[in-house]
């Protein structure tokens, strides 16, 4: 048991990179770290997703207290948002290293300088340069990967040794590559930044992608073993998470916004989000609607859909007569696509979506197979309908199938679900065939298992709390 009279006193201080994918499993990370300790946490992001969290403010970069959580914002050098990291990663990423660093040293500096110095750094993806300032002053870090075990053991694997044999069958995607500790994995399902034939956009990001994950396994500067906290759980992932033997490997999740730190109760309570929700009263139109009834259609802050994409989600969704929530964002309607809506139906731009996936009316989850989506359909227990894109998606997707919480929308040439295969996957998942009882068994059995690994004495507690008393080691009581 970490004892609360040393940790308490600490202040701890989270750093992510932009993007609701990172700032959501950062921001309960964060929460759940003040809740257990008492501690004083500051949780920083980029100024332009900073302004959109908080848009009321009326200095937007100004620093915020929503206790327990104090909000300061560090530039990413692209203040109004107006350059995406993907939109030119190599410029992006040249003033991201340089302007972050920056500002982010100025953060330390400035709450050393008012009596609060941070004495641990968590940090997320693409932020090398934080576990180098660290290194710097002294500051003891963990680096807190918030995708899959499985995607970083293939990454540590790839930096490891095995990226020639990788490169060299990437264009055969039925090729079956062998890795220590991972199940047998066919190269199509393999991250998509492996794909030799990515444009140069996805090499950069890439690149930084493996330059963090390098640094993040250097030992600390006494030549302490380094800490990855992983959001995923140990009977998830036992094998995938012996994949690197460099670091202390703790999986402390599922970091996920119903779960109450600690606790096994559900907190529906909002993070901030980049999105508005909208004001539609999505709620009380589940509360009509029969259990395990509904189809959740969502692809995430990132991805885009064309316009025959979302024509023949719809058309798919309206055949199989099920009611669904349909999440557009405003991008995907820019395609010009008319959206249906009636008493079964409902199209939304953006929805808390751990209260939507807590609700007992939803039956299914048609999902790009991003990992926090991943992550909140299996602890709360709901089937998916996987239709991956990009990044760690298509593993994800291979790992949802292989764990038996649902199915595969595989696509057309076009890279289109097409709404037979849509209605086909629903009636697989949601109907009373073989199949879709053994997947509705199995995705009861992870909610159970996710829920119970952040229970007291839960493997993700108990993990939590090996890096509480390190870092406490490390720091030395105040
Ligand atoms: O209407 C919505 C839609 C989404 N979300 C939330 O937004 C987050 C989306 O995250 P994720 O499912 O991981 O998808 P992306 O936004 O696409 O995340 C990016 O970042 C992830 C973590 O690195 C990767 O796994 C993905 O592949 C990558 O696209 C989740 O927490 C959702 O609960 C909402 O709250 N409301």
């Amino acid at each position: 048991m970490v004892s609360k009279m040393s940790v308490k006193d600490q202040h701890f201080l989270v750093v992510i990179f932009h993007g609701q994918g990172h700032i959501n499993p950062g921001q309960s990370f964060a929460k759940r770290l003040a809740k257990a300790t008492g501690a004083k946490v500051t949780f920083s992001t980029t100024v332009s997703n900073h302004r959109l969290m908080f848009p009321s403010l009326t200095s937007p970069d100004e620093e915020i207290t929503d206790e327990p959580i104090t909000y300061i914002p560090y530039s990413d050098g692209y203040d109004n948002g107006i350059k995406w990291f993907i939109d030119d990663p190599i410029e992006y990423h040249e003033k991201f290293n340089q302007v972050g660093r920056a500002t982010f040293s100025s953060i330390l500096d400035n709450l050393a300088a008012r009596g609060r110095p941070v004495t641990c750094i968590v940090y997320s993806m693409q932020m090398h340069w934080v576990k180098e300032l660290a290194l710097e002053r002294g500051i003891p870090t963990a680096f807190h990967w918030v995708q899959s075990a499985r995607m970083l053991g293939l990454y540590c694997h790839y930096l490891r040794g095995y990226r020639d044999l990788i490169n060299s069958h990437i264009d055969d995607p039925f090729f079956v590559v062998s890795l220590p500790h991972l199940p047998q994995i066919m190269i199509k399902d393999m991250p998509h930044f492996f794909m030799q034939s990515i444009d140069e956009t996805f090499k950069t990001v890439f690149e930084i992608l493996l330059l963090t994950i390098e640094s993040s396994l250097k030992p600390g500067k006494d030549g302490s073993k380094p800490m990855i906290l992983i959001n995923t759980f140990e009977a998830l992932e036992l094998d995938a998470l012996k994949c690197i033997e460099e670091a202390d490997i703790l999986p402390i999740g599922p970091d996920v916004r119903m779960l109450i730190p600690d606790g096994n109760n559900i907190d529906i309570s909002r993070g901030y989000d980049l999105f508005k929700a909208d004001e539609k009263a999505y709620m009380d139109w589940l509360d009509t609607k029969p259990e395990n009834s509904v189809v959740y259609v969502s692809f995430g802050s990132i991805a885009t859909m064309s316009k025959k994409q979302i024509e023949e989600i719809q058309c798919g969704l309206k055949e199989s007569g099920r009611p669904y929530l349909l999440v557009l964002r405003k991008n995907n309607r820019e395609t010009g696509v008319e959206l249906e809506e009636g008493e079964n139906s409902m199209v939304l731009e953006w929805c808390n979506q751990a209260q939507v996936l807590s609700h007992p009316s939803i039956g299914c989850f048609l999902t790009h197979c991003g990992w926090n989506s991943t992550l909140e359909s299996l602890t709360c227990g709901v089937p998916m309908v996987a239709v991956q894109q990009w990044a760690d998606q298509d593993t994800n997707a291979r790992m949802v199938v292989e764990c038996s919480a649902g199915v595969r929308g595989e696509v057309n040439k076009e890279g289109v679900l097409e709404a037979e295969m849509l209605r086909n996957c629903l009636e697989k998942v949601m109907g009373s065939g073989e199949r879709g009882l053994e997947i509705r068994k199995c995705c009861k059995m992870w909610k159970e298992k996710a829920r119970e690994a952040t229970r007291d004495g839960g493997s993700s507690h108990c993990n939590f709390n090996y890096f509480l008393e390190k870092i406490v080691r490390l720091i030395g009581p105040n």
